[in-house]
């Protein structure tokens, strides 16, 4: 079996899901990791201790030995990060996880032919349940991808998507979790309003929310649940009012819009 040497540039939060994920589930195919981050010593010593990788401040001692380049830095970092490791890319499968990035950047920054991928997770990913988007670029042959599904399944599900479906999809799987905690959040607060203690609110809202998912998880059509809940003439019917008066649709689709277009802005 091919084991894969991996080196994770950006040692922030969805790069630690990513290679404890890899750690925790790929162990056979992984022959080492190592993860390097721009500033923080602190934050390397902290993953030294954790995780069986290698830390290092310079991530040109190992460029040359690995098979696969994570980059997990912001998309703003991008740019400065691709110029630098040009010079040292031969043939390397380089990964970026970076919302709005796009293939088209990293092929133009790096040496022609350069394999190449773009991966939208999940913060999930910490516990092996993102649903991840994946995409490759034109050198990306049928190796590499076996490479880049190790990666992948390390962290729970994905998909490969077209690029196009990776910047439209960026709303809705890579940030809606935001979204939902937000919705989570309002429900606790209310509850408390009422008097129900925080613990008390959190498990209410939470098994609720386990219940929904649940249901849907067994193929039932969102549509036909949220009818369920919607007894004729009862009490339901009276918030989903208030949610359709309120604009509730265009709210969230206002939402996903505004979240995409700010993702590829951010390359512009
Ligand atoms: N947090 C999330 O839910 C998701 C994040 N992403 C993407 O993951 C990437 C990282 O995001 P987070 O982990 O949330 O951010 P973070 O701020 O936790 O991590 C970014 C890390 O990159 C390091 N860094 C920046 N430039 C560097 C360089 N030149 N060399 C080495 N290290 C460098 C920083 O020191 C920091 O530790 C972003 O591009 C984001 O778009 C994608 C999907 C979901
Ligand atoms: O907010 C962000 O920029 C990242 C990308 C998708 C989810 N979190």
């Amino acid at each position: 079996m091919k084991r894969y040497r991996v080196l994770v540039i950006g040692a922030g939060r969805m790069a630690e899901a990513i290679f404890a994920g890899l750690l925790r589930t790929q162990v056979e195919y992984v022959e080492g990791i190592v993860v390097t981050n721009r500033r923080n010593a602190a934050r390397l010593v902290e993953i030294e201790e954790k995780y069986d990788v290698t830390v290092t401040h310079d991530w040109r001692e190992y460029i040359g030995s690995v098979d696969v380049v994570l980059l997990s830095v912001l998309p703003q970092d991008h740019r400065e990060l691709l110029t630098e490791l040009a010079p040292h890319i031969r043939g390397q499968l380089v990964i970026t996880v970076a919302a709005g990035i796009g293939l088209g950047l990293l092929e133009e920054m790096l040496p022609a032919n350069t394999p190449v991928a773009w991966v939208m997770p999940n913060t999930a990913s910490r516990i092996g349940e993102s649903i991840s988007l994946y995409t490759c670029g034109q050198h990306v042959s049928p190796a590499h991808r076996r490479m880049l599904e190790v990666i992948v399944a390390g962290i729970g599900e994905a998909v490969e998507c077209t690029e196009e479906q990776v910047h439209n999809l960026t709303a809705i799987t890579g940030s809606a979790p935001a979204f939902l905690y937000l919705f989570t959040e309002v429900l606790e607060e209310v509850a408390q309003e009422y008097g129900v203690k925080p613990e008390m609110a959190r498990k209410l809202v939470v098994q609720m929310l386990f219940g929904s998912v649940a249901m849907l998880q067994q193929g039932e059509e969102p549509a036909k649940l949220r009818d369920d809940v919607t007894t004729p003439g009862g009490v339901t019917a009276a918030g989903i009012e208030v949610l359709e008066k309120r604009g509730f649709h265009d709210i969230l689709r206002q939402t996903i819009y505004a979240t995409n277009a700010r993702a590829r802005e951010m390359m512009d």
